[in-house]
Formats: C-alpha cells, sequence, structure tokens
C-alpha cells in the first residue's frame, strides 16, 4: 500500500485482511454511555477507545457520525478517536453529510485532512461537492436513497418521466466519479431502491446503512452493496449498545464478530 493509494484501494485492502465489510458506526450518544465512564475526561473517547479495542478485528472502518461530536469537547474526542482508530489500521468515514457553496463547502473538506472519507448531501449541485471531490485520495459518499422512514418524500419523487430522484441522482454521482473515489449511501431499508441503484451504477461502492437498530435487509446490503467485493455494511447502536455496564466492549466485540459472520454468509 503507497500513500497514492486511493480510498477504495485502501478499503479493500481492509475488507481484504479482516475479511470484513462490517462498518462499525461509533455514535457515543452521551445519555446511554456506561455510568462508570460518565466522570472521565471526555467520556466519549474513554468510550469509543474500549469499542475500538474490542471490535477492530472485524471492522472494514469506523463511522463516526459528526452529530455525536459537534462541540468543544466532542471534536477533541473526534480526533482522539480517529487517531486510534487509524492506528489500528482502521480507515475512518466521516459521517457528515457536508456541502454548501464554494467557499463554505472549501472550509468543509477539510474535515478530509482528518478522515479517509466522508458522507456528503447532494442537494446544493455539483459545486458544492467539488472541494471533496478532488481530494483524490479521499473517499466521498454521496447521499442517494437514505434509510429513515422519510427517505422516500422526496427521494423518491419521478424528477423527469420513469425517474426517481434518487436514481438521477445515483447517475450523476457515477460521472462525478472521474478520480475513482466516489460511492453511495443507500440504505438497507429500502432494498428495492438498492437493486435498483446497483443496476444503475455497477462501479460504485456503496455505503449500506440500516442493517441493525432500525432492521434493514442484510442480505440484499451485501448482494447489492458491494462493487466488486468493495462496499460497506453499517451498524452503529447494534454493536456499541450491544451491552451494558462494565463488560459493554465484550458485548460490543461479539456483537461485531456476529454481524461479520451474518453479512459473510452472503459474500
Ligand atoms: O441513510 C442513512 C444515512 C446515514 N445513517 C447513519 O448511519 C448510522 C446508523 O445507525 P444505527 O444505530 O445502526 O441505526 C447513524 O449514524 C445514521 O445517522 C443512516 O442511518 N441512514
Amino acid at each position: 500500500m503507497t500513500a497514492s493509494d486511493g480510498f477504495f484501494d485502501r478499503l479493500r485492502a481492509r475488507i481484504d485482511s479482516v475479511d470484513s465489510v462490517v462498518s462499525i458506526g461509533l455514535d457515543p450518544d452521551p445519555k446511554r454511555l456506561p455510568e462508570h465512564l460518565r466522570d472521565r475526561d471526555l467520556p466519549r473517547w474513554a468510550f469509543n477507545r474500549r469499542i475500538i479495542d474490542a471490535t477492530h478485528e472485524y471492522a472494514a472502518c469506523y463511522k463516526p457520525n459528526a452529530a455525536f461530536y459537534e462541540d468543544a469537547d466532542g471534536w477533541r474526542a473526534l480526533r482522539e478517536t480517529i487517531a486510534y482508530a487509524e492506528g489500528k489500521g482502521v480507515p475512518v468515514l466521516l459521517d457528515a453529510k457536508r456541502a454548501d457553496i464554494g467557499n463554505t463547502a472549501r472550509q468543509y473538506a477539510g474535515l478530509l485532512d482528518h478522515a479517509d472519507a466522508i458522507t456528503v448531501n447532494p442537494y446544493m449541485g455539483r459545486d458544492s461537492l467539488e472541494p471533496f471531490l478532488s481530494r483524490a485520495d479521499r473517499g466521498v459518499f454521496v447521499l442517494c436513497r437514505t434509510s429513515n422512514p422519510g427517505g422516500a418524500d422526496f427521494q423518491n419523487l419521478e424528477v423527469a418521466p420513469g425517474k426517481r430522484l434518487f436514481e438521477y441522482v445515483a447517475q450523476r454521482a457515477g460521472e462525478w466519479n472521474e478520480r475513482g473515489n466516489v460511492g453511495l449511501v443507500v440504505g438497507a431499508t429500502a432494498p428495492e431502491e438498492l437493486e435498483r441503484v446497483r443496476e444503475l451504477v455497477p462501479d460504485l461502492p456503496f455505503l449500506v446503512p440500516g442493517v441493525g437498530a432500525q432492521g434493514g435487509d442484510a442480505e440484499a446490503a451485501v448482494e447489492f452493496g458491494l462493487a466488486d467485493g468493495v462496499g460497506l455494511v453499517n451498524s452503529s447502536r447494534g454493536i456499541i449498545f450491544a451491552g451494558e455496564g462494565e463488560s459493554f466492549d465484550r458485548a460490543a466485540g461479539q456483537a461485531a464478530k456476529r454481524l461479520k459472520e451474518r453479512l459473510n454468509r452472503y459474500r
């Protein structure tokens, strides 16, 4: 592996080395942290470190969601978490769902100085994504068909005869993949749409959230989420909050292992 390898080369190497496509979401909701960690300096970091120690051998990547770190201590906890994950050889995908007008987007794209990949929102159009797309060595996952119940509200609207918005986004994202660094976010809770997006863009890797607490379709996530073996199936709460109390990390390790084995049955 050289510094010039792109994100998806690094991700492929990681998937091969751990034989896993599991993305582990690091979403340390302060209200759900174990009691005994709450009085620590940076409890979220103390929690994440134990989770990473217990799960890294099953992790194709870690996916911290920026929402859980957007305060002063949070950013410190995130920096420590990312450095620790990378020290274990695990790529980090920051789920930040950013994009904006040019100068603001350029600021947001600075997040890629700290993470291997990021999620972005395509709603403001190509120029709002350019500062991310131009980082050839970083992964850029474009929201396409999200996993939430309202994901269909706009994304499934027909924007041209026979073409729904998420289909249009998928095709445009395929065109934006000039540097080989674009992926899509497509939820496991929408398996028909997942299959359709795979037909439209056979070569783009997907990040597929929603197989854990949201009850999405794990088989479809693997069948349609991977492009030539590369892609990510994410669970956050289902892994990191699998257990409680002192041994929360052991339960997380077991949950990560179970998900890896379950997904591998479909690979
Ligand atoms: O369509 C989307 C896009 C992002 N997410 C994020 O993934 C995790 C899912 O967490 P679970 O606990 O496994 O449900 C979370 O960070 C979401 O914000 C998504 O769920 N759906």
